[in-house]
């Protein structure tokens, strides 16, 4: 039996496992197995919270294929909360180690309660061969791809994992199940990808649907969110240094590009439940 928590960031949901008083030695087979919402709990994936040698506290982050991502935007606030509820920190600034470095968090607490988590997201990185992206140039800004025998243009962003932003009018009824695999695992794509499906409101505000490498269609990603607003920028949809509101289908972020490169992400962290879970030998 392992002890669990299931908590969601605006619908994307992940099963965090307490690595101060769990062992976990296959995580990304632990992984597939939590997320499977038949034989398992039910999730987006896995993260699992650790001692730091750097920062205050540790993650990783594994999709629920079994793939560890090197960055989970969403994960990071529902950490911010975890740590802080469960008496781990009575800090409200708290540093995560994450594979793509050190996140600030800032946890906005109202009567003990963790109402909303504002992330430092760290510098987006646009450099082709570091996102990665088998285009060359210093940039891919609109640049065509042809999926299902139709024109897409994408603008690649890493925020630590990489990402693919498309702005597109009707993304309501856009098959996902049907182009998301094939964007996640297109030849540009070495490592694959997650890609954002973008509607533009106004300057101020971007409604996204996403296909997330690893988990498929998930109701909120949080670097997606953040990449999807660098994109705006770099396509000149939104501006520099204002707070743009993120409409996920479950809920909202709020993002800011500062003109420095750097990305702010602010936006609230769910408990849904705890509980223990039997895990088959394969999985442990
Ligand atoms: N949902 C996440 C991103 C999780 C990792 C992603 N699927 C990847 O493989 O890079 C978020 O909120 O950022």
């Amino acid at each position: 039996m392992i002890k669990f928590t299931k908590m969601h960031g605006i619908g994307n949901s992940y099963i965090y496992i307490n690595c101060f008083e769990e062992e976990v030695f296959n995580p990304s087979k632990m992984s597939e197995f939590v997320s499977d919402p038949h034989f398992g709990i039910g999730s987006d994936g896995l993260v699992l919270i650790m001692p730091s040698e750097t920062a205050d506290f540790k993650m990783r982050i594994f999709n629920a294929d079994g793939s560890e991502a090197e960055m989970c935007g969403n994960a990071t606030r529902c950490v911010g909360k975890y740590v802080y509820d469960n008496g781990l920190t009575k800090k409200t600034d708290i540093t995560l180690e994450t594979n793509s470095g050190i996140k600030d968090l800032e946890l906005d607490v109202i009567d003990g309660e963790v109402v909303s988590v504002t992330v430092g997201m760290g510098k987006a990185e646009l450099e082709p061969q570091k996102i990665p992206v088998s285009i060359d140039g210093d940039r891919v800004i609109g640049y065509p791809i042809s999926v299902m025998d139709k024109e897409y243009e994408i603008t690649a962003v890493s925020m630590g994992n990489p990402h693919a932003v498309i702005f597109m009018d009707d993304i309501d009824s856009l098959e996902l199940e049907k182009v998301g695999p094939l964007f996640e695992n297109h030849e540009l794509f070495p490592e694959r990808i997650n890609t954002e499906f973008i509607k533009v409101i106004d300057e101020d505000t971007l409604q996204m649907r996403v296909w997330e490498r690893g988990s498929g269609e998930t109701w909120a990603c949080g670097t997606g969110a953040c990449a999807a607003v660098v994109a705006a920028v770099l396509n000149g949809y939104c501006k520099h240094d204002r707070e743009i509101t993120v409409k996920l289908r479950g809920g909202n972020l709020k993002i800011t590009y500062l003109q420095d490169g750097t990305v702010i992400k602010k936006g609230p962290a769910t408990f849904i439940c705890e509980g223990e879970v039997e895990v088959p030998p394969i999985a442990r």
